[in-house]
Parts: structure tokens; C-alpha cells; sequence
């Protein structure tokens, strides 16, 4: 079963709660690959998210990748520019993509080929970039195993005759995937304080923005809301919370629930090519960060997708009388092209439906 956990009513910022909670799945459980692939299956169709725990990636390189990136956010901000500025990759401070879009928070972001890894860390770690490319190649074997294993999951719950179909597109030698590490430094200074001191103070904030459950009552944006685009994400981060997701509530309106912090866990996102690739049968989740933490918030993000030539296409299985095939065919280097000319919260996945005559906008840039 997909266990729903629930939302703490303390010290939580101001988010909402969600009855319904973060589904999760506890990837050791007993109970047989059948019962454990279709709870994946339906996480991914009803939530488009899951917490993934018992998930066997061992700590240590998450350990090692959150040590080398934490060392390269405090260094000197003329020191990190030369990680920069993003061209969409590298070092970035607030800015987010080309087209204005902007948060609280510094990041690095990777592709995640050896080669590439190797060429970037020579202007992240300029004492010793190869100690850096082990420690981050390291990491991205061990999360792209996981996102083999779940797509793998996806594969056998969802019932496409080739089980590995997910899977094979993120393995290519040339596939596109990215890490992206998100540093949003503390809103404010109260992080000097103890933990206890630090909840009084955030209920009083709580208390003058509302009464806590209006979730843009004093928010500072450190990610605005956005679907992934690739295939799936896997997402880690420290104790600290920050992360929303959209979901539908008891009566199918869509809130903002707040994902509360487990460092131990994986965060696991559908994309907008799986949403195309299973013809909607799986969503592509909308989130965001919000950034009111009195401490610093570090996330790690595996964005896994397939080589730029790759074409999507729906699964012949995923396509019925009754489910006819609602995005018509594109390459993955197509649809990045859209959406770096589009803005951050664009449901860009739309451009692509078949009977979207309206496709004027595709490659263009933002009309808003
Ligand atoms: C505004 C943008 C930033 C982004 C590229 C885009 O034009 C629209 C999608 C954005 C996003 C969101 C998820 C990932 O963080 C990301 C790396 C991605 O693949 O798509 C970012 C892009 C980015 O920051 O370059
Ligand atoms: O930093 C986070 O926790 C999430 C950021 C995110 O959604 C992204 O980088 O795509
Ligand atoms: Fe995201």
C-alpha cells in the first residue's frame, strides 16, 4: 500500500496542511515486486510524486556530494562566479533560466556525463577538480540506479510489453540527464537561536501573516512553481523544509502541500516526458520552494532524461479507444528548445497536444 504520511502541525512555515499527506513507499518492504510496482504506479498517477524510503542508495555519497557542495557555497562569491555565470549550466545566484525568471537561492547545476562533470569541476574545485568529479560521478551512479529501479517498477506496473522501455531511455550513453544543487541561504537570522526559540518566533510570524494556512502569507519564493520537464526526478535534501507540491484535496481543489524534510528519503518527481511517454496516465507534478527557513536549505536534484535525438512518443499500450494519444511526437532536444524560451511556471507540456493548432508560440519565447 502507499502509505500517506502526514504533514507536523509545528514549526512548519507558512504552507498549508493536507489531510491526504505525501504518499510514500517503502521500496524494502516485503510483499513482492508486483505489490511494490503498482504501488509505484499509482503514486505516480495519482500524485505524480511519492517519498521514496528503503530505498538502498547507501549514505555515503550523498554524504561526500553534500560536503564538496556545501565547502563550494561558502566560498567567496567572486570565487563561485567562476563556476558561472549559468549558460544554462553551471553556477547560478538568484536568476533562474533566460527569461526573468528569478528565486532565493544559489545553485550548481551539472550535466551528469563523466566528461562533462570533469570539465566543469575545474573551475568549482581548483584545488583538486578530479577529488570533485569522483565525489559527484560517484553520486550520480548511485542515483541513476535508483531512477533505473523505479522506472523499471513503472515499466512492470503500468504493463508496456517491454518492461525496461522507461529505464533504457535515461541508461544511453548519451542521454541528457542533469544534477542541480540548490543552496537557498536562511530568511532570516533567528537561525542563532535553539530550535524551540526558533518555533515561537516562526508562530508569531505565523500569527501576524495569518493564521498559517494561507500558503503565500509571507512567502519568499526560492523556487517558483514549475513541472520538471525530463523523464523523472530524484530529489534529496537536508532537514530543512521548503518543498510544496500541488495536489488535489478531498474535493479535487488543487492546494499546496507542504513536504515535510527527511534527509533520508528521496523525493521522486514524474516529468513532463513520462507524462507524455504513458499519454497522461502518469502526471507531471507542479512544485515549488519556498524559502522562510531560519537555516539553510541544500537540495540535490537528478534530473534523469533521455539523449537529445531521443523521440517521444506515447507507448503504444498506454493508447486506447477510450485514452486516444494526446501529445504528438517530439525529440527531446525539440522540446528543450520550447522550454528555454518559455518562462519557469509555463505548462509547456500543453504545446504539444494533439489538435493544439495554436502552436504559434513553440520556439519563440514568451508571449505573457
Ligand atoms: C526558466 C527556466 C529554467 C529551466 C529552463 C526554463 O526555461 C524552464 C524550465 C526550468 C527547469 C525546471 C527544472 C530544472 O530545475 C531545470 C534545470 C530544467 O530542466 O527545467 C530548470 C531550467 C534551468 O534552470 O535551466
Ligand atoms: O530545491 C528544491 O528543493 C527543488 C528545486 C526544483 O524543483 C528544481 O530545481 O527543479
Ligand atoms: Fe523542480
Amino acid at each position: 500500500m502507499v502509505v500517506p504520511s502526514t504533514t507536523p502541525a509545528v514549526c512548519q512555515g507558512a504552507a498549508a496542511s493536507h489531510g491526504g499527506g505525501i504518499p510514500t513507499v517503502d521500496m524494502s518492504a516485503p510483499g513482492g515486486r508486483g505489490a511494490l510496482s503498482r504501488q509505484v504506479a499509482r503514486a505516480c498517477a495519482e500524485h505524480g510524486f511519492f517519498r521514496a524510503v528503503g530505498h538502498g542508495v547507501p549514505p555515503g555519497p550523498a554524504a561526500r556530494l553534500d560536503a564538496a557542495t556545501a565547502a563550494f557555497f561558502a566560498l567567496a562569491p567572486h570565487d563561485k562566479q567562476r563556476a558561472g555565470p549559468p549558460s544554462p549550466l553551471g553556477y547560478g545566484c538568484r536568476s533562474i533560466g533566460f527569461n526573468g525568471d528569478a528565486g532565493e537561492l544559489e545553485y550548481l547545476l551539472l550535466h551528469a556525463s563523466p566528461a562533462a562533470v570533469a570539465h566543469r569541476a575545474r573551475s568549482i574545485d581548483t584545488d583538486d577538480p578530479s577529488r570533485f568529479s569522483t565525489v559527484v560521478n560517484d553520486y550520480v551512479g548511485a542515483v541513476r540506479q535508483l531512477a533505473c529501479e523505479i522506472l523499471d517498477l513503472l515499466g512492470e506496473g503500468l504493463g508496456p510489453k517491454d518492461p525496461r522501455s522507461f529505464s533504457k531511455l535515461i541508461t544511453d550513453t548519451d542521454s541528457d540527464s542533469l544534477l542541480r544543487i540548490n543552496h537557498y541561504p536562511p530568511a532570516c537570522t533567528i537561525h542563532k537561536l535553539d530550535h524551540d526559540d526558533q518555533c515561537k518566533m516562526k508562530s508569531i510570524v505565523r500569527t501576524k501573516n495569518g493564521n498559517g494556512l494561507n500558503p503565500s502569507a509571507g512567502a519568499r519564493i526560492g523556487f517558483g512553481e514549475h513541472s520538471d520537464p525530463q523523464i523523472i526526478s530524484l530529489l534529496r535534501a537536508n532537514d530543512v523544509n521548503g518543498l510544496q507540491v500541488l495536489l488535489p484535496n478531498s474535493d479535487g481543489k488543487e492546494v499546496w502541500v507542504q513536504v515535510p524534510a527527511d534527509p533520508s528519503a528521496f523525493f521522486v518527481n514524474v516529468g513532463d516526458l513520462l507524462q507524455a511517454l504513458t499519454n497522461g496516465k502518469l502526471v507531471s507534478v507542479r512544485h515549488r520552494v519556498i524559502a522562510n527557513a531560519c537555516r539553510p536549505r541544500l537540495s540535490t536534484i537528478y534530473f534523469a532524461a533521455p539523449p537529445l535525438h531521443a523521440r517521444i512518443l506515447a507507448l503504444p499500450e498506454m493508447i486506447t479507444a477510450d485514452s486516444p494519444c494526446q501529445y504528438r511526437p517530439f525529440t527531446w532536444a525539440e522540446y528543450k528548445k520550447t522550454m528555454y524560451s518559455l518562462r519557469l511556471s509555463h505548462s509547456r507540456l500543453d504545446l504539444f497536444q494533439v489538435g493544439d493548432d495554436d502552436n504559434s508560440n513553440v520556439g519563440k519565447g514568451e508571449q505573457e
